[in-house]
Parts: C-alpha cells; sequence; structure tokens
C-alpha cells in the first residue's frame, strides 16, 4: 500500500497521476468520455515506461512470438520501443525517476560528480539483460521481485556506493541501446577511469547479439584503458538446467575468447561467472569484482589464512555488512553453500539485533563486543564478530574445536588489530600523496574514517 501510494505520487509522476485520478473524478461527473481521454492520457504516462518490460515477456510466450516476429509486425513494436528509449542518452546524466520507483532505496546519490575520484564500475550489456535489476539487488536490498517493474534506464544512471558501506565505488549504469560511435559518448572519459567493467549477457535470451556487443565494448574499452578488468555476467541461469548453465558458458567463453583472438586482442584477460539475482551467485560474482579492485587483498588474505589456521576454524569470510559482498576470504575454496550460510547468518544478526539490541546514537544493528553464534545441527557452528561498524568476519568451524573459544576471541582480537594497522599504514600513504592526487582513489575507505570502536 505504500509503495502503491510512493509510485503514484512521487514528484515526478504528478502530471500523471492527475490527470489519471482527475479522469476517473470527470468519469464519475457524468462526462465519461472527456474523463476516459484524459485517463488513457495519465495511465500511458504513468506506465509507459514498463512496455518494453511487457513487450520483452510477450515476445517470450510461445504462439505470440511467432506472431510479434513476422515481418511488419515486429518492426513496428521495435520502432516503438526505440521511440521509447529516446534517440540518444546523456552522458553524466541521471533519470531523476529512476531512484524515486517502488522500493526503499536507501542511498543519496551524488551523481554528476566524482569529487574524491573513486573507483568506476560500468554495468554494460543489452536491454533487459538484467544491469539496473543487479545493482538494485546487491546495493539497495531491492527484492529481486521487484526487478519486474524496474523502468528501463534510457541515460547512465551513477550510483555512489559509499554512505553505508565500507567499500567505496561508483557504479554507472548503462543504457543497453548505448552507441559507441554517438559522438555523446567520450569513451576516455568513461573508460579511462575505470576499474572495472561488468557486461551482463541474458542467457535465457539468444546471446548472439550480446557477443557481438561484449566483442565491441571490450575492444573499445581495452584500447583506452588497458588495465580495465573485464568481467563477463552470464546472467538469468535460474531459468536453466545445470547442464545448460555449464554448456552456455563454455559456448559463451569460447565465442567471446576466439573473436577477441582473431582481432589481435590476445592478452585480454575476461573472467565469467554464471548469476542470478534469485539466489547468492550475484553477491558472489560481485564480490570477486569489487575484490579485486582491493588493492590491500593480499594482505586481508594472509590475516585471514593465520586466523583461521591458529584458530581451528574451516572457512572465514571477511563481509561488507550493508552489500552482503565478502571483501576477502581465506585461500580455502568457497563453495556456495557456506557463502550462503554466512549470508543468511549477518540477516538474522542484523534482523535480531534491530529488534532487540540497543539503540545507541549511530543505530549500529551490533557493536565491537558483540558476538553471535548459531549452532547448526551437523555439528557446525557458524560464528560472527564485528570488525568494524561496516565489516563483519564470519567464521565457519567444527563444533568440537570450538571447546578452545578463548583462542578464537583472543585470535580475533589480535586479527582485528592487525586489520586496523594494514588501513593506518594505508592511510598515512595516502595522506603523503594527497597533494599529488592521481584521480584514482581508493576503493576502501580508511578504517579510520569508519568509526572503529577501540
Ligand atoms: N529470471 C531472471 N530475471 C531477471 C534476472 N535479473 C533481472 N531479471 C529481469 O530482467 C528484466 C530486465 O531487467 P533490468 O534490470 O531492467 O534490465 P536492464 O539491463 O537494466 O535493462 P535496460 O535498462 O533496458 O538496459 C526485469 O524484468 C528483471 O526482473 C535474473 O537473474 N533472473
Amino acid at each position: 500500500m505504500k509503495k502503491t501510494i510512493f509510485f503514484f505520487f512521487q514528484r515526478t509522476k504528478i502530471k500523471a497521476s492527475s490527470f489519471f485520478f482527475l479522469g476517473i473524478l470527470i468519469v464519475f461527473l457524468g462526462w465519461p468520455i472527456i474523463g476516459m481521454i484524459a485517463e488513457l492520457y495519465g495511465f500511458i504516462l504513468l506506465f509507459g515506461g514498463f512496455l518494453p518490460n511487457a513487450v520483452y515477456y510477450i515476445r517470450r510466450l510461445p504462439g505470440l512470438n511467432i506472431v510479434l516476429n513476422l515481418p511488419g509486425i515486429s518492426s513496428s513494436y521495435e520502432q516503438e520501443e526505440e521511440d521509447h528509449y529516446g534517440p540518444g542518452y546523456e552522458v553524466g546524466s541521471y533519470t531523476k525517476d529512476y531512484n524515486d520507483g517502488p522500493y526503499d532505496g536507501e542511498s543519496d546519490l551524488n551523481v554528476n560528480s566524482n569529487p574524491e575520484g573513486k573507483p568506476r564500475i560500468l554495468l554494460m550489456g543489452l536491454r533487459r539483460s538484467g544491469k539496473s535489476s543487479i545493482q538494485k539487488v546487491v546495493f539497495h536490498k531491492m527484492s529481486p521481485n521487484e526487478t519486474l517493474f524496474l523502468e528501463s534506464t534510457n541515460k547512465i544512471v551513477k550510483d555512489e556506493i559509499s554512505n553505508s558501506s565500507f567499500v567505496q565505488f561508483q557504479i554507472w549504469d548503462f543504457p543497453g541501446q548505448v552507441d559507441f560511435f554517438d559522438s555523446n559518448f567520450d569513451c576516455e572519459m568513461i573508460f579511462g577511469g575505470c576499474g572495472a567493467l561488468v557486461f551482463v549477457i541474458d542467457a535465457q535470451d539468444d546471446y548472439i547479439d550480446a557477443l557481438m556487443k561484449l566483442n565491441l565494448t571490450v575492444t573499445r574499452a581495452y584500447k583506452v584503458n588497458p588495465n580495465i578488468r573485464f568481467e563477463v555476467f552470464i546472467h538469468k541461469v535460474d531459468g536453466l538446467s545445470d547442464d545448460h548453465k555449464i554448456e552456455a558458458q563454455r559456448d559463451i567463453h569460447q565465442r567471446a575468447n576466439d573473436e577477441l583472438m582473431e582481432e589481435g586482442f590476445d592478452s585480454v584477460n575476461l573472467s565469467f561467472y554464471l548469476t542470478s539475482i534469485y539466489d547468492h551467485s550475484i553477491f558472489e560474482a560481485f564480490s570477486k569484482v569489487v575484490q579485486k579492485l582491493i588493492p590491500q587483498l593480499p594482505t586481508l588474505e594472509n590475516l585471514l589464512n593465520i586466523f583461521v589456521s591458529n584458530s581451528g576454524i574451516e572457512k572465514a569470510f571477511l563481509f561488507d555488512v550493508v552489500s552482503k559482498i565478502y571483501i576477502a576470504t581465506d585461500s580455502s575454496p568457497v563453495d556456495m553453500q557456506s557463502y550462503e550460510l554466512c549470508c543468511d547468518m549477518i540477516d538474522v544478526v542484523v534482523d535480531i539485533s534491530c529488534i532487540y539490541g540497543t539503540k545507541d546514537a549511530d543505530g549500529a544493528a551490533f557493536d565491537h563486543q558483540s558476538l553471535s553464534l548459531i549452532k547448526l545441527n551437523n555439528s557446525t557452528i557458524l560464528y560472527l564478530r564485528e570488525v568494524n561498524r561496516f565489516l563483519a568476519l564470519v567464521c565457519i568451524l567444527r563444533e568440537d574445536h570450538f571447546a578452545r573459544q578463548g583462542l578464537i576471541d583472543y585470535n580475533f582480537v589480535c586479527f582485528r588489530n592487525a586489520i586496523q594497522e594494514v588501513f593506518e599504514v594505508r592511510m598515512q600513504v595516502q595522506q603523503a600523496s594527497h597533494n599529488a592526487n592521481t584521480g584514482v582513489g581508493e576503493l576502501i575507505q580508511p578504517l579510520n574514517s569508519v568509526a572503529l570502536k577501540e
């Protein structure tokens, strides 16, 4: 109900809602034709943004897709889609509508500036491949089902991930119809300061066009900035069987690399991930993307290895609590189940401490002294400790190893202090080079600026 009211009465939709409701009123007052015209106009203004979504789903319905793909019919609705998207887009602009959608977004976007030169992650791919959904689900806690109502992006949407999170960067969500040959598209500016380019391919759709676009994107970007990391999300795999997933990944991997080799881009390295917003795979993939941009990653991993081996722990993840992406883990292999368990534990702890925790000034869900344990019925224990306001260490260990809890607690305090030292050193280096600012900032906010509690 709240979301419906929000949808109709947001500032940008006032005109549309006025026509819609005024039309209803006029019908009741006895002028049905005038009323219905006004109502229809309001309806188109309100819901026109969902048109591409509707067309996209109708095209997938058996039977209807054949009719819609007939020559003449297909060209008419494709033209309509084009009209909806508009002929171009503005670099550096932001659809205000977009962040006012029917979800409880939390961030206050600073879209037109990049004052601290934060690292940039670009989200690219064909229309309806799922770019905006990924961003909203991972960083704005939108539920996957709500993404069905996302309007198409028709301008570059910049999202600053920094207010409530430990990892700091900008995500630029590109419209699907981005055209590199358009004079508005400033390749130097867009790819120049970019850390990673995430290219999203809809695995449920025919991906030949997507592969062509991937090739074009990668070659353009690589020419401008050879340091960009190219990450390919083979997305929406929730609709595929296990065999189909593996086959799609193999095929996409091979075709993409073959095309790059043919064009002489042998040194370009693409990483592939199977993702879906309906499970944790998208969080895991984004964790890996973000980790590659953290300069302190090897140190963090080393610290985790030392902690794990001295405490009898099987697996440990250092989580960014807000986004639930893990910024580091020990060197043992990550299996999806352990990661999901740890994510779920964060949810449980945050929920319980919101309900029962004390309401301190900054409203933190848990503090540096709190310790959370969950005993599973397979003699495994989940152990969670806060490293700072934004970071939590979540470990999985056998119940018999937990007999030495004192040792684990002690090692954790050493681990936390070590992490603090790492970032203090980093902070000093940063301050020393502050005057000679290179333009590419730090992905991680220094610990002493994120209110670490001693
Ligand atoms: N089954 C499934 N559907 C998904 C997934 N991710 C996104 N979608 C759906 O795909 C549709 C398109 O998603 P968007 O995020 O709007 O796609 P986009 O790439 O931002 O599209 P443009 O803004 O037009 O470029 C939506 O209806 C989503 O619900 C997924 O992992 N699985």
